[in-house]
């Protein structure tokens, strides 16, 4: 998303001096401007209102409504801001890591509705690095029937969303909504130059 609020928003998220109470703030703000952006196709129908003049036709969410998805840890700092800005969306939660050495993906918590058929589902992550984490999320939300999957994030790798076009290239339905395209992934695997490990400046030390 290519605007000088979120370009100022995410300069003081990288700086490694800003601390966590600031960047959950910012994190909050800039997930309303993403997700402004974000559910520009959400769908609607159309409704009568009664204005105190005259009658008039206007706009609701469809049915079923769309389903907000956080990926713990970091993922739920995005959570607040999202369900501000869409208050009747659902929320399910997948609890999903990367094994840092490894790099292999572990979930370990999921609490999402047996049945996704015909869902609009926005899923909130905010580092998109080498793509595995956000493959996997997708892959489960499209195998439980979802029907549209925008991911909802911060800062991306080239080389994870790539990853990500390779993996989901034949599914039209996937969008991702980026505050930043960063220039790579370094040998650890994280982005460069990024933000570090976004769940620990979120919410402190994980081990
Ligand atoms: O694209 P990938 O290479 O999969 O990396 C991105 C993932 O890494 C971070 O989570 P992490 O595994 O550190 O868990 P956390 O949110 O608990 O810190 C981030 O929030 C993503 O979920
Ligand atoms: O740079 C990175 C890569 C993965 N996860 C993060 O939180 N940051
Ligand atoms: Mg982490």
């Amino acid at each position: 998303m290519d605007h000088p609020l979120v370009a100022h928003k995410v300069s003081v998220l990288r700086d490694k001096t800003t601390p966590s109470p600031v960047f959950r703030q910012l994190t909050d703000e800039l997930v309303t401007l993403l997700a402004y952006e974000a559910t520009r196709e959400v769908r609607t129908v159309e409704v009568e209102v009664e204005t105190p003049v005259a009658t008039t036709t206007g706009t609701a969410f469809a049915k079923p409504t769309p389903l907000v998805v956080p990926i713990l840890r970091a993922g739920l700092g995005m959570l607040e801001g999202m369900t501000r800005l869409v208050p009747t969306a659902e929320v399910g939660f997948l609890g999903m890591a990367r094994d840092e050495e490894t790099l292999n993906i572990v979930t370990y918590a999921e609490r999402l509705p047996a049945d996704l058929t015909g869902r609009q589902v926005f899923v909130l992550d905010p580092m998109l690095a080498t793509g595995g984490t956000l493959i996997e999320a997708i892959k489960f939300l499209f195998d439980r029937g979802a029907d549209e999957v925008t991911c909802i994030c911060l800062i991306a790798a080239p080389e994870g969303l790539q990853r990500l076009k390779d993996a989901h290239g034949g599914v039209e339905r996937l969008h991702v909504v980026l505050a930043s395209l960063d220039e790579r992934l370094d040998e650890k695997a994280y982005i460069v130059p990024g933000l570090g490990d976004a769940g620990d400046r979120l919410y402190g030390l994980a081990h």
